[in-house]
């Protein structure tokens, strides 16, 4: 069958077979009718406009409660050249326009310019639309639909306090009269203007955009599927707690820049009357922490089996590639950890140089892991690398006692060794040193571990100053593994938010370890049961659980700050 084949008349004939059958039926034949013509026009024109568009229409036109859709009666309008007969029908100025137009015979006789399927829907939309208002309601409806609209329009009465919902509500608008004694309850004129001048000011100050600014880490570590070392070890609290640390950070440099950041996110022009309150959800600060795995290994390498996948140079390049070609390579810190090769060091180093090339500013965090009481975990020629290419690039490094006295050649008795060994680091390039662990005896007894720091600054008049402190916290006679990587990640992010305040940025550090450490032990005990000594598996940091004291540690340990 082709459209050219059928005419009005056969159409109308064919409707007459249907008048016996129910409304439903006649939609359902109507709509199939329409789509065979539709295909076949289709076909035929390949870009025929109307037929196209017939599908449409017919949706519009099969609402059984002889409704119009008015919003696919205004896209047919849009998009659709048809008739001005149709429009007429479709977009009458109100609802009772549409029943008149729809009532009118004219849709049948005098608008000749209709295509045999829109006049056929056109005349079963005015046939549905006087059946509809001589039956007083719903056609044919199925008693499950006229239960769900009973049930909908009582919820809705409900939600919205009764009233008759099919007709347009009426507002009234009343003045509002405001005491004389009553407080201002808006904001005077003058203030919203200074508050619009204010935020085209903020918006366009540097405080702002830095306070909107992310600040991203490049993690170079492990990955384990089980357990805490590495990456595991140091991008859940890098995220979890900066979202913390950082919004304190940068709001104090909003606030010194004049601005104050209001508990809603808004942000508001400062005012003497206006109290502040903490940074809402406006704005998010958090680190991002970008990952490289160096391994992904089932585990950390203390349990008795371990099996993975360790990453080459080149593949660290081609990843590192990937970032650069994307032009997203702007980082504010590096963080490396545990490696076993020196190409991959040397790839590291590579990438760092570029980096700080690119953001002059980037701070490079570096726990040189080579080993420890003694003895090295890693092979013997990965120390020229850390000595001579890694070490002179790093901003920030946490040795070990064994790991400072290697890189400098120089034993640690005392505590005036560990000060001339950081001073020795220094001079090789980082400007912060934290000796993490060491045998040095403390004041508070044997119990207690010894721990120093050293922060180099250059004063405004370009002379240098140095911060020393120690730090000495309770021992736990357990060996953690990933608290070297914790412990990394913890100073990168409070020295961050403290960068010129070493004693505190240890403080804020060590007091996280504390109580992470903590959390592990007693849980790890518990698991092993009385008298027995965890394993690897139960000593896995405590991490997740560790989340309120890590974005907020209570201060457990005051560093000293020795010169
Ligand atoms: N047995 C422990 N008792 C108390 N604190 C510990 C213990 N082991 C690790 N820590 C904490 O973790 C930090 C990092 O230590 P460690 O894992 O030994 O570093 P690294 O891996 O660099 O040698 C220490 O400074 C300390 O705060
Ligand atoms: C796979 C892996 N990654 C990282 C580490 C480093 O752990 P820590 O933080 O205790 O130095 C280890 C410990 N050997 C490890 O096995």
């Amino acid at each position: 069958m082709t459209l050219e084949s059928v005419t009005l008349a056969e159409v109308e004939a064919s409707l007459g077979t249907l008048e016996n059958e129910s409304l439903s039926e006649t939609t359902d034949y109507l709509e199939k009718e329409a789509e065979i013509f539709a295909e076949e026009k289709r076909m035929e024109m390949m870009m025929g406009w109307h037929l196209k568009r017939e599908p449409r229409l017919q949706r519009s036109t099969t609402v059984a409660t002889g409704s119009i859709d008015v919003d696919s009666a205004a896209a047919v309008t849009d998009d659709f050249p048809a008739s001005a007969a149709v429009k007429e029908v479709l977009l009458g100025q109100d609802e009772g326009a549409q029943t008149a137009a729809l009532g009118s015979e004219d849709v049948k006789g005098t608008h000749t310019d209709l295509d045999p399927v829109q006049r056929l829907f056109l005349e079963k939309i005015k046939d549905y639309d006087n059946m509809h208002r001589l039956n007083g309601g719903l056609l044919e409806t199925e008693p499950d639909y006229v239960k769900y609209l009973s049930e909908e329009t009582a919820k809705l009465q409900r939600l919205y306090g009764g009233g008759d919902l099919s007709s347009f509500p009426e507002f009234t608008f009343t003045e509002a009269v405001f005491a004389k004694s009553d407080p201002p309850l808006l904001p005077s004129h003058d203030f919203v203007i200074e508050m619009i001048n204010g935020l085209s000011r903020i918006a366009s100050s540097s405080a702002y955009r830095e306070a909107a600014m992310e600040c991203r880490v490049l993690s170079i570590q492990s990955h384990v599927v089980r357990g805490y070392v590495g990456n595991k070890s140091a991008s859940f609290p890098l995220q979890d707690k900066e979202s913390q640390a950082c919004q304190q950070a940068r709001r104090r440099r909003c606030e010194e820049a004049g601005l104050r950041l209001a508990a809603t996110g808004f942000l508001l022009v400062t005012s003497p009357k206006m109290e502040t309150g903490s940074l809402g959800a406006g704005l998010v600060l958090g680190f991002e922490v970008d990952s490289i795995n160096s391994v992904q290994f089932s585990n950390h390498t203390g349990y008795s089996h371990w099996k993975g996948q360790v990453l080459t140079a080149d593949e660290l390049h081609v990843l590192y590639e990937g970032i650069k070609l994307n032009n997203v390579h702007q980082y504010d810190y590096v963080l490396t950890g545990y490696t076993r090769d020196t190409s991959f060091l040397e790839m590291v180093v590579d990438i760092v140089q570029e980096l700080k090339r690119a953001n002059p500013n980037l701070v490079y965090v570096c726990d040189p892991v080579l080993g420890d009481h003694g003895s090295m975990y890693v092979p013997q020629n990965l120390y020229p690398v850390y000595k001579n290419k890694v070490v002179p690039v790093a901003d920030i490094i946490t040795p070990n006692q064994f790991e400072a006295e290697l890189l400098t050649g120089k034993n640690i008795s005392t505590e005036k060794d560990a000060v001339e060994v950081m001073d020795l680091l220094h001079a090789m390039g980082p400007d912060t040193v934290v000796i993490t662990s060491s045998d040095l005896p403390s004041r508070l007894g044997d119990r207690f571990l010894v721990s120093l720091g050293s922060q180099r600054h250059v004063r405004p008049d370009g002379s240098r100053t140095t911060q020393r402190v120690r730090i000495e916290v309770p021992k736990v006679d357990a060996v953690f593994v990933g608290t070297g990587d914790l412990f990394a990640a913890m100073l990168l992010a409070w020295t961050h938010h403290y960068p010129n305040d070493l004693k505190m940025a240890c403080e804020k550090t060590f007091s996280v370890m504390h109580h992470v450490i903590q959390r592990t032990i007693s849980y790890a005990h518990e698991l092993a049961g009385p008298g027995r000594r965890p394993s690897p598996p139960q000593l896995e940091l405590r991490m997740v659980q560790s989340k309120a004291d890590i974005e907020d540690p209570a201060i457990v340990t005051e560093a000293t700050v020795i010169s």
